[in-house]
């Protein structure tokens, strides 16, 4: 498989025989505890409350929906402005539920219950971290990073066309148990999502039980308005562990291309670490798709650059930079980022044998047009001030199968991508 070999970590992480296998238990790592503000027992059914909570968000958009595409637009001029604006001001579905007032959840819990779902399902896959800097001791424990698009519901079921995927395996019941389970899997630190359609109905509940505070920023015209009983539009969104990171700054950026406004947005974060009191600034975004968008892509990662550059610059802290680019690492837009003045790295590089290559792919689907093997999605870093400690390890040919992505054991056409970051010594001066 595709990386040096270099030692696969052991955690999460003891190796089973090869091919498809259940995921560990969580809590091999560090693990997630719940929000310190609410310390009152686990309650049951945690998804079938969330279902409940779905299916009426579901019931409100249909009703958008019925009354013609300009309601449909006039949700997501709502959803959009929601992160920027009093919440009272909104219809009540749309309005995210005070994680003060939620009771936590404890992750082994929700594990259960997600796989108690998933109990017709074919085992998930195993997945590997691979050791990448043993030689750099760090004080603090690493920042562990995932990057992934989930793919948006109303995309995979009514404009994707993956000709091989069965119409069960993108149930939304059952598939965002498998999107849950990756992330109790691994349980990052700061998780940056791309398609994210069931923001407020699902991910903002749940993880904010789990301890994590989100921000969601849609896109401004979503294709998922679009489909019939859609569920609102998708967009990027960030989440980050209260109890290791204070929130420092926040800017939802709709993206430029030659000075015109674009579909296309990003999140980007300064974050504290509460452990050391270092800060850094994160961002996640997803360009603009299909063959023909070079340039504009380009511009795209131009004038996010220029954000990120205003915003870390200035307070001179190290940047983590997650996306689905929609690019391969031959376009412009790639290259923009790895000659930037920003000094970055790609994270994903150093599982080659050299550290210089990309993997062969983060997404791989059969489409009517045929089959589609890409590498799109990047974790970008600040290559003097953080090290990537380890990462996660893709899916072999042989775990995808013959139909390739979404499947009934992975539930994206794209792959997670998953890194442990720590300072370096060197400080600000090296950025
Ligand atoms: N009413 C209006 O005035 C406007 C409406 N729109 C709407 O927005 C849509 C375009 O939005 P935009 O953000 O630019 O979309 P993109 O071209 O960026 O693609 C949107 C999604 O389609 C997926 N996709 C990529 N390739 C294909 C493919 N070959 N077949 C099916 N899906 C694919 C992408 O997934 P991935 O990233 O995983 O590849 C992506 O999530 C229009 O179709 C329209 O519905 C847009 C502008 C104005
Ligand atoms: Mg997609």
């Amino acid at each position: 498989m595709f990386h040096s070999p270099r030692r696969l970590c052991s955690a999460l992480l003891q190796r089973d025989p090869p091919g498809l296998r259940r995921l560990p238990a969580p809590g091999l790592r560090r693990p997630l505890s719940p929000p310190a503000s609410a310390p009152r027992p686990a309650s049951p059914r945690l998804l079938a409350a969330v279902s409940a909570a779905s299916g009426a968000a579901r019931s409100c958009s249909r009703t958008a929906c019925s009354m013609g595409t300009g309601t449909s637009r006039l949700y997501s001029a709502l959803a959009k402005t929601l992160n920027s604006s009093a919440a009272s001001q909104h219809p009540e579905y749309l309005v995210s539920p005070d994680p003060e007032h939620l009771e936590p959840i404890d992750p082994k819990e929700l594990l259960e219950e997600c796989r108690a779902v998933l109990h017709t399902r074919p085992p998930r896959f195993q997945r590997d971290f691979v050791d990448l800097r043993t030689d750099c001791p760090s004080t603090h424990p690493p920042i562990r990073v995932m990057q992934w698009n989930i793919l948006a519901q109303a995309l995979g079921e009514g404009k994707d066309n993956f000709v091989q995927c069965p119409v069960e395996a993108l149930k939304w019941e059952e598939r965002k148990c498998l999107i849950l389970e990756e992330i109790l899997a691994y349980q990052p630190d700061i998780l940056c999502l791309q398609e994210v359609d069931h923001y407020f109905d699902t991910f903002q509940p749940l993880l904010s039980r789990l301890g994590y505070q989100g921000t969601f920023f849609p896109k401004p015209w979503s294709p998922c308005l679009d489909v019939e009983h859609n569920n609102g539009p998708d967009g990027c969104a960030l989440f980050f562990l209260q109890n290791r990171f204070k929130l420092v700054n926040s800017a939802n950026i709709r993206l430029t291309a030659m000075t015109l406004k674009t579909n296309q947005v990003a999140i980007a974060q300064t974050l504290e670490c509460k452990e050391s009191g270092r800060q850094f600034c994160i961002a996640v975004t997803h360009l603009k798709a299909r063959t023909g968008w070079e340039r504009f892509r380009s511009a795209q990662g131009c004038d996010l650059l220029q954000n990120l550059q205003n915003i870390t610059q200035g307070a001179k802290i190290p940047l983590i930079v997650c996306g689905d680019f929609n690019a391969e690492p031959t376009e412009e837009v790639y290259k923009h980022f790895a000659s930037s003045s920003l000094n970055l790295n790609s994270a994903y590089k150093l599982l080659s044998a050299d550290g210089q290559s990309e993997p062969p792919y983060t997404t791989w689907k059969i489409r009517t047009s045929g089959e589609c093997r890409h590498t799109l999605d990047y974790i970008w870093y600040s290559k003097h001030a953080l090290n990537v400690r380890s990462a996660l390890d893709l899916l072999t040919e042989e775990q995808i199968g013959p139909n390739r992505l979404p499947s009934f054991n992975y539930p994206s056409d794209h792959l997670s991508l998953v890194c442990d970051f720590s300072f370096t010594e060197e400080t600000d001066g090296l950025l």
